[in-house]
């Protein structure tokens, strides 16, 4: 199992967010984390990447936890955050070699797969900018190439639907699939449930910071009884059971 969160209660110093929090995501899976604003969606993802530590539980990647490995654990996950977070006195090209640098990749191999990844983001010409030049969206996918010319095990996506054109969102879902294929875990935040749907193979519910279903969306159907159901019926279903 690559990721696995186990009894995990957290949140933001003295305030517990996550109430015994339990899932997994397993090597080539793709699952969608999933609920309403104040969820405790980031949370969880903050704990995954350590910026926050766990009061209880734990959560490990390949079976490592960060306080017993944290250069080995933070080198696995590659972190698509909501809202990029980029260096403004750093170049894209600086970006992408400071990334070389921190995962200790292969530069001529990085170097190639960046080239790649640029061209099909439409920022092959644009290695000289500046954060500031760029839009929001472009920003995005700054942060998408200096994710996928990693070779994590773990990708942690936070809502890549709302800010990206249909071109993008395209490319980064064609991304996730190669990765997958490769035997990549990913999870990935995400409002947009259609989607979702048609990309995840398992969804983890959470309703305030605890999780109130796990599985495949037949699973989900079969949980809830109503095999025709889709996964925002069921969600709004979930919703209202709560
Ligand atoms: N820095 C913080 N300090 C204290 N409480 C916080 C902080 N950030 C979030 N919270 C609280 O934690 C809870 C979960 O918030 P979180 O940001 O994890 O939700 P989310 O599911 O990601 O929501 P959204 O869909 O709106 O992004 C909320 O009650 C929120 O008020």
């Amino acid at each position: 199992m690559t990721l696995e969160v186990t009894d995990l209660v957290g949140g933001y110093s003295q305030i517990p967010v996550l109430k015994q929090v339990s899932f997994t995501v397993a090597k080539g899976q793709l699952v969608g984390l999933i609920g309403l604003n104040g969820a405790g969606k980031s949370t969880t993802i903050n704990h995954i990447i350590g910026l926050l530590r766990p009061q209880k539980g734990s959560i490990k990647i390949n079976g490592v936890s960060l306080s017993k490995d944290s250069k080995r654990y933070k080198q696995s996950i590659a972190y698509v955050p909501e809202s990029p977070i980029l260096y403004e006195e750093l170049t894209l090209k600086e970006h992408i070699d400071l990334t070389i640098m921190a995962y200790n990749l292969d530069e001529k191999q990085a170097w190639q797969r960046a080239q790649k990844l640029l061209t099909t983001f439409r920022l092959d010409k644009k290695l000289d900018w500046f954060p500031a030049n760029f839009s929001k969206g472009m920003k995005q996918k700054v942060m998408i190439v200096c994710a996928f010319l990693t070779d994590a095990d773990l990708f942690i996506i936070d809502e890549p639907f709302l800010g990206l054109d249909p071109l993008a969102i395209r490319d980064l879902l064609a991304l996730i699939a190669e990765r997958k294929a490769q035997g990549a875990a990913i999870l990935m935040s995400t409002h947009v449930l259609d989607t979702a749907q048609n990309y995840c193979d398992k969804f983890v519910l959470l309703n305030e910071g605890q999780v109130t279903a796990s599985g495949s969306l037949a699973e989900l159907q079969a949980k809830y009884g109503n095999s025709q159901a889709t996964l925002a019926d069921l969600y709004l279903q979930m919703i209202e059971r709560n």
